[in-house]
């Protein structure tokens, strides 16, 4: 792990190899409305960027393509997923998962139990519109904690838009719901029940919490970005059956 992988430029602040998380105290909670909020957490891990190498190393990422628009499509990041009972890839991790079941036990009435883990490799990798609504995040209140290491991107949230609504290409309906391509790219959500589209800059070790309906009544992603941008690691983290 001495030369930078994968394009990675080491950040100013962060770079000790010494990888340990930080307290949790720290949280703060955005309320975003029709009971959806965010926690953040900028920070919470030092030493991301050794984190960022050794997951970029040893990770198994997987290509995957989908059905979408009646062609196969390339989803444009690298993938991988651990179940409750999978050794994740670095003991940080665990801790990671353990801090936050017990920061979280008393509103969230469960561990959290599986990761995923997203590669973003360049600018143009990028997640559509979605909810994770795959699992019991689709009925009821649950949360998804995404730790993210590497370059940031922006996570954009926004109001779901209502069913029925007028034309165009939500983030739902089509097979998993997220793989989409960023055809939709990071269009504003102004004027969606009067609210903007909330602007979440994720990477060198920051922490956010999807809680409350936020995979119901919101959706989030991550547009495709312009700007020359080095490889983002995304780490989800949910409770059984939320996918
Ligand atoms: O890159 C991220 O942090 C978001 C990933 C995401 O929304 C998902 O995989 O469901
Ligand atoms: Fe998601």
């Amino acid at each position: 792990m001495s030369a930078p992988l994968h394009g990675l430029q080491g950040s100013l602040f962060d770079q000790t190899d010494d990888i340990r998380l930080g307290p949790l105290t720290g949280v703060r909670r955005i309320v975003l409305g029709d009971g959806a909020w965010i926690d953040v957490l900028p920070g919470w891990l030092h030493g991301s960027d050794a984190l960022f190498e050794h997951l970029a190393d040893v990770v198994p990422w997987r290509a995957e393509r989908r059905h979408m628009y009646e062609q196969m499509v390339d989803v444009p990041r690298l993938l991988a997923y651990y179940g409750a009972d999978d050794p994740l890839p670095h003991p940080v991790l665990d801790e990671a998962r353990a801090a936050l079941s017990a920061h979280y036990a008393a509103e969230l009435g469960e561990p959290f139990a599986t990761a995923g883990l997203c590669l973003y490799r360049d600018g143009r990798d990028s997640v559509a519109w979605h909810g994770d609504r795959i699992g019991r995040g689709a009925r009821e209140d649950t949360m998804v904690a995404i730790l993210s290491v590497g370059t940031p991107r922006d996570l954009l949230l926004r109001p779901r838009r209502p069913a029925g609504g007028t034309a165009g290409s939500g983030g739902e309906g089509r097979s998993g719901g997220k793989g989409g391509e960023g055809r939709s790219g990071g269009g504003g959500g102004e004027g969606r029940s009067g609210r903007a589209t909330v602007r979440q800059s994720l990477g060198h070790g920051d922490l956010i919490v999807m809680g409350g309906s936020c995979q119901r009544t919101w959706e989030h992603a991550v547009p495709k970005s312009a700007r020359a941008t080095g490889p983002r690691i995304s780490i989800q983290f949910r409770p059984h059956g939320v996918g």
